[in-house]
């Protein structure tokens, strides 16, 4: 099926969230010629923002009525959602509604996933045993381990090789390997799903100055340059390793399409100080499309009409070129 007629699945995220709104906002703004996309989740959680909603049963069935109303696959909540007072009484629904997409996407009926923010924290407390929708999402489709986060808006991607753990979790995680496999993954993912013929990677240093000689920290010496080393010898044009002070100034953005970072803090600050509004989160290495907005649930401002959907809107049509460059023959 073209990717103009497949449609997105597209997940509740934490309905005490911002998810309901920024949902409402995007089919607004796409519903005329724009990306269509099935909400799994609570119809009427999504018309008290003041869009039309048609409940379907099958996911083909959303592009028949996208212009004219939010479709939505139907996941019953346990507790009616209050906006920002989030209630781990819902996880079982949240999580229901990722696992439902990955499906729909594993059968090719949905061109891809875009999630809508969930709080960790919250699923969490609910016994849900995984960090965050990135390690979900592998263990969902038998792979586990090989997930690689990757955000990107016009001016700027990023990967953090160390995903969601503790900053010093993340350094005893951090070895060539890990560098290796997340960079070899990254560079097919540019490749396949962003028609990227050949890469330009830069790899971030660890330590100040990366690491200056070794007087600031060895980690470039030991663990980054070899993996450089292993990675050029594969082929691939990677760059570094760069002071990860300077790597991110527009200049020297010009020269790479995409960072290897050391940890997520590493690559997550620049991306978001550059383009909040713009970036997109992607999952790499899986054998379906993932995408989501860069933020998170915003319980600060959930119900109060001040969420701007325009990340969402960049994720579902990310997620669609995607899928095009995935399905070209
Ligand atoms: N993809 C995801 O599921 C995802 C991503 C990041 C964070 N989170 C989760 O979100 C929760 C809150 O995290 P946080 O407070 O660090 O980050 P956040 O992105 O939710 O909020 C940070 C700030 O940005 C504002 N903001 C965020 N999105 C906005 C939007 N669309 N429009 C206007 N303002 C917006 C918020 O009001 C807040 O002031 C955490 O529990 C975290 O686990 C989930
Ligand atoms: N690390 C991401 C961020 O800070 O934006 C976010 O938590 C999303 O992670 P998942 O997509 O794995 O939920």
């Amino acid at each position: 099926m073209p990717e103009a007629t497949r449609p997105l699945a597209l997940t509740m995220g934490d309905p005490a969230g911002i998810g309901p709104e920024i949902t409402a906002g995007a089919w607004r703004a796409l519903r005329h010629g724009g990306e269509p996309f099935a909400v799994i989740g609570d119809a009427q959680i999504i018309h008290q923002h003041d869009v039309p909603v048609r409940e379907i049963e099958t996911i083909a069935q959303a592009a028949g009525v996208f212009d004219r109303a939010v479709p939505v696959l139907p996941v019953t909540l346990d507790i009616p959602p209050r906006p920002g007072q989030p209630d781990s009484r819902n996880a079982g629904a949240i999580t229901a509604s990722i696992a439902r997409a990955v499906e729909l996407a594993r059968t090719g009926q949905a061109a891809g996933v875009v999630t809508c923010p969930i709080s960790k924290i919250v699923l969490k407390k609910a016994g849900f045993a995984y960090p965050g929708h990135t390690e979900y999402l592998a263990a969902l489709c038998n792979m586990p381990g090989h997930e690689v986060m990757m955000l990107a808006c016009p001016e700027l991607r990023v990967v953090p090789i160390t995903i969601h753990v503790g900053l010093r979790r993340a350094l005893d995680e951090l070895d060539s390997t890990r560098i290796i496999a997340a960079t070899r993954t990254t560079y097919a993912a540019l490749r396949r799903d962003f028609g990227i013929t050949t890469p330009r990677i830069a790899m971030a240093g660890l330590n100040p100055h990366a690491g200056e000689g070794g007087t600031m920290g060895t980690e470039e010496q030991t663990i980054i340059q070899p993996a450089i080393d292993a990675l050029r010898a594969d082929g691939m044009d990677v760059s570094g390793p760069w002071p990860p002070d300077t790597m991110f100034t527009p200049a020297a953005r010009a020269r790479y399409d995409v960072a290897m970072c050391m940890y997520h803090d590493q690559a997550l600050i620049p991306l978001k100080t550059i383009d909040m509004t713009q970036g997109v989160n992607a999952t790499l290495g899986l054998p379906i499309i993932r995408t989501s907005p860069d933020h998170g649930t915003a319980f600060d401002i959930a119900g109060r009409g001040m969420a701007d959907p325009s990340s969402l809107v960049a994720a579902l049509r990310m997620a669609t070129r995607m899928a095009e460059h995935r399905n070209r023959p």
